[in-house]
């Protein structure tokens, strides 16, 4: 069983801040993925307040050019800060994790993932280690340099792993219109919803709900299914990595 699980920015950082962090929430999350902890784990984050200010104020989604280039290491660094974070509350809690970056082990094309090395994961999970990836900025074959989404991220490794249950942890209760939650959404549906979907109420340079819903249903057309859920309320990590969850939104296959 191979589970996918991302949690967003909004849930572990104040994503109106800059580098603004969520300490009590961050040890939260890492109770509950210890609490239901299962052997082949991966766990991605997003960048939150850490990487989404400077990768705007670098305008890193251009490409490479004498401003962008100043702009990688500080949104990285950032972003890694963040991740050296979960790591270490998630260590705290008796779980086994380690850190995996992107900047190093990937290549984008024109913003899309060309090639990730999987080898460090794969073995990490053979290990029954938990890798913990993350949204950040990454050398891109036509650009020079992109940013990569953790939604993005959470598409390719559930492909690449033939993930049996993805899950994106985010601070709402799902996919809404007019304050409800739909319950399900199919690739079909994707015209019906565009409307309602618009960004982040924070800063991000990904898309917020839009990029997130656009990675998930590709994602559903192949025939992997995907959960939103609100990982901001207490116990829906835990119910989700145990398959009992009854709420968010399934993005699933037509
Ligand atoms: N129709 C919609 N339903 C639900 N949320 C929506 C919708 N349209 C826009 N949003 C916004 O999308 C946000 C979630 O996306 P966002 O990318 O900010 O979260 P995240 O994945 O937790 O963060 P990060 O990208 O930093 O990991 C919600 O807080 C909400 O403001
Ligand atoms: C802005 C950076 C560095 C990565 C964005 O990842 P996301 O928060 O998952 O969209």
């Amino acid at each position: 069983m191979t589970i996918i699980l991302k949690i967003g920015g909004s849930v572990l950082t104040d994503k109106n801040k800059v580098s603004a962090a969520k300490p009590e929430a961050i040890a939260r999350v890492a109770r509950e993925v210890s609490e239901a902890l299962s052997p082949r784990l991966v766990l991605v984050h997003g960048a939150g307040s850490f990487g989404h200010h400077q990768a705007k104020e670098y305008r890193l989604k251009d490409g490479l050019n004498d401003w962008s280039i100043k702009g990688i290491l500080p949104t990285h660094n950032a972003v890694k800060s963040l991740n050296a974070m979960v790591v270490d509350a998630l260590q705290m809690s008796g779980v086994d994790a380690l850190p995996v970056h992107p900047l190093s082990n990937c290549i984008l094309n024109n913003g899309r993932i060309e090639h990730m090395c999987m080898e460090a994961i794969t073995r990490m999970l053979r290990a029954e280690i938990v890798p913990v990836l993350h949204g950040d900025v990454v050398m891109d074959t036509a650009k020079g340099v992109g940013i990569l989404s953790g939604d993005q991220l959470v598409a390719y490794l559930a492909r690449a792993l033939k993930a049996d249950r993805v899950g994106i942890g985010t601070n709402v209760d799902g996919v809404l219109r007019n304050g409800s939650v739909i319950r399900e959404l199919k690739p079909a549906n994707i015209r019906e919803v565009e409307s309602i979907l618009s960004g982040s109420v924070g800063v991000d340079v990904t898309g917020g709900m839009y990029g997130k819903i656009a990675e998930l249903m590709a994602l559903a057309g192949e025939g992997i299914p995907s959960v939103v859920f609100n990982a901001e309320k207490p116990g829906n990590i835990v119910k989700f990595l145990r398959d009992d969850l009854a709420e968010g939104t399934l993005i699933s296959g037509d």
